[in-house]
């Protein structure tokens, strides 16, 4: 569903797990920081409104969204890290540049997740121009930031129901 039909910050909190003792790592990509700073904001808030600590959450800085990947490994390696968001902006440009950084990122963040069965969120905009990233990181189609927040939290909350069973 395009982000035109469902906001970015609009979801269902029926049920999400108490996360007041969980640590995250947000890992954001320097390119393009005034929409990646924008997505941090979104990110970082939505974590402290549905009950983490700000003690518990730490950042690290990437060059760009394709060094997204190892940031996320380094941290999601860490004992006491229990989740990883992952924002970036990689917009359209003249080449296919984008869509190579698009692929590699996508496909290095699913790897770090399942290497290390930890929740590693996909929070990287892909737009075709400058609005379109502007419109999803606390514009007109919410904040997807916000989005991977809350995605972080619900597969916690999934984890600790499987590994409760
Ligand atoms: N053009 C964008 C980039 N490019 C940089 C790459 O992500 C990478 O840092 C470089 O290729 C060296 O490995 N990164 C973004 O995040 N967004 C862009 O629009
Ligand atoms: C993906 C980007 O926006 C950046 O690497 C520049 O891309 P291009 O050289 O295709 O304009």
């Amino acid at each position: 569903m395009a982000s035109e039909l469902k906001n970015l910050s609009v979801f269902s909190t029926d049920h999400l797990p108490d996360i007041s003792h969980r640590q995250f790592a947000i890992v954001v990509a320097e390119w393009n920081a005034e929409v990646t700073e924008a997505l941090f904001s979104g990110a970082y808030q939505t974590l402290i409104n549905y009950g983490a600590k700000a003690e518990n959450i730490v950042r690290g800085n990437v060059p760009g969204s394709f060094e997204l990947s190892l940031g996320a490994q380094w941290f999601a390696q860490r004992t006491e890290i229990d989740a990883v968001i992952a924002l970036g902006c990689v917009i359209q440009g003249e080449t296919k540049h984008n869509d190579y950084i698009n692929h590699a990122v996508a496909q290095g963040l699913t790897n770090v997740g399942l290497q290390t069965g930890k929740p590693v969120i996909f929070g990287v905009l892909t737009p075709n121009n400058q609005q379109q990233a502007l419109d999803r990181a606390g514009g007109v189609h919410g904040n997807k930031g916000d989005e991977a927040a809350m995605t972080a939290i619900k597969m916690l909350g999934l984890q600790q129901q499987v590994y409760s069973l």
